[in-house]
């Protein structure tokens, strides 16, 4: 048992079969989101698994995900081991990140907050979407010194804009991350089918509520007439004529690094860099946007030679476990972010569900490193991996 113990990946293996019962919260990832689909209302679970068009790139992502085979290396030491990595001079015990998930009062009441304590438990940077549905103070509230880092939809008012990025700022963000991909919403089905949509119930509005920018934008405060409040923001939260120009404008904003999310042409990922970002995250929005898009670990594949290390690269879109996290890490990734299944964890058991997502996909990682033969990040290189048949 003592061997057994030794490193974090078994250490979690044995806690559970030690436990001598199932977990209450699965650590499969499609156990979790059918656990979750059996609590969760019907819009609220269409509106968290919900793709655009036909659901063809949610499916794509995987299926891609699944086709790159890792490579094990044998005879190696692998006692020991080192999980760790540095993104903008800030080390993580793991390079992942939870990715920005709007609307997770859907999920659970605590939404944000239960997030953001089990994020800060595992020192797993959360990254707070311009959707919470708490305002981001009262989610860094949660957090004492641990990462943060805040989404920021542009906005169509630029003076909206600073103002989310200054106060992102002033609660200890570390990172600001444009996402550019949702200039407006995709085309989702099942949201349709069921008319709802969360936002226009009021739901993952927080930041904007209480935004002084914004409630000068309103003839009456929100507390008082919500569905003006709500048309407001459904008015300004984003931005169609959002550019790489005006990108500079935010970059104006902030010392802090700027990321841009949402990147899957190598294009796109040259002019990110030309316009200054100090990072870039390969995402096609989980499949939300743009059904038939490129699968999001093949762009990946096509985008990281092209940034060839000038700023790291990011990666989410189909990330459900251990052997993903090396798979993107083995194409280039220099961390990955954790979308759907926080949802369901969240939606399964609160905070305690997403710490044991957390420690679950943590522990899986850390057993397929090393059964790979890898102890550090840095060997976890493109030689580790192969493209499989279709
Ligand atoms: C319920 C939900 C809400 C989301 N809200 C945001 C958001 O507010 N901002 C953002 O940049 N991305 C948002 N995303 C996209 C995620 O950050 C991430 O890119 C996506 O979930 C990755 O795909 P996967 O969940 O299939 O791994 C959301 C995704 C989901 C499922
Ligand atoms: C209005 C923004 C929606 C949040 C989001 O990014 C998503 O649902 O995918």
């Amino acid at each position: 048992m003592g061997s057994l113990l030794e490193a974090p990946g078994p250490h979690r293996q044995a806690a559970i079969y030690v436990a001598g019962t199932a977990p209450a919260v699965p650590v499969d990832a499609d156990r979790l989101r059918a656990a979750a689909q059996a609590m969760l209302s019907p819009e609220a679970f269409a509106y968290a698994d919900g793709a655009a068009g036909r659901g063809t790139t949610r499916r794509a992502n995987r299926h891609a995900l699944d086709r790159w085979q890792i490579r094990p290396r044998v005879g190696r030491d692998i006692t020991g081991g080192d999980m760790r990595a540095t993104l903008f001079g800030r080390t993580l015990p793991v390079p992942m990140l939870l990715a920005p998930l709007g609307a997770l009062e859907l999920a659970h009441p605590h939404a944000d907050l239960a997030v953001a304590r089990a994020a800060a438990g595992a020192g797993v940077p959360m990254i707070v979407s311009s959707q919470a549905s708490f305002a981001m103070e009262r989610i860094a509230g949660e957090m004492a010194d641990a990462p943060r880092w805040f989404q920021l939809y542009p906005s169509r008012s630029a003076a909206l804009v600073e103002s989310l990025v200054t106060r992102a700022e002033a609660c200890g963000c570390e990172a600001i991350v444009v996402t550019l991909d949702t200039p407006t919403l995709g085309w989702r089905p099942d949201d349709l089918d069921l008319g709802h949509l969360p936002f226009f119930f009021g739901k993952g509005i927080a930041n904007y509520l209480s935004d002084p920018v914004f409630r000068a934008l309103l003839d009456r405060p929100p507390e008082e007439d919500l569905p003006a409040a709500v048309r407001m923001f459904l008015g300004v939260f984003a931005n169609p004529g959002f550019t790489w120009a005006k990108l500079a404008g935010v970059r104006a904003l902030t010392r802090l690094p700027l990321l841009v999310k949402g990147v899957t042409h190598p294009d796109d990922a040259r002019r990110a860099i030309d316009h200054g970002v100090d990072g870039i995250i390969v995402s096609n929005h989980g499949g939300r946007q743009i059904d038939g898009a490129v699968p999001a670990v093949t762009a990946l594949d096509e985008i990281a030679p092209v940034v060839a290390g000038q700023v790291p690269v990011l990666f989410d879109s189909g990330i459900r476990g251990g052997t993903d996290i090396f798979r993107a890490l083995a194409l280039g990734a220099n961390g990955v972010l954790i979308g759907r299944p926080l949802f369901h964890a969240l939606a399964v058991a609160g905070e305690a569900g997403v710490a044991a997502l957390i420690a679950n996909l943590i522990a899986e990682f850390d057993l397929t490193m090393r059964l790979a033969g890898c102890t550090a990040i840095a060997e976890i290189d493109r030689n580790m991996i192969r493209r499989g048949e279709p």
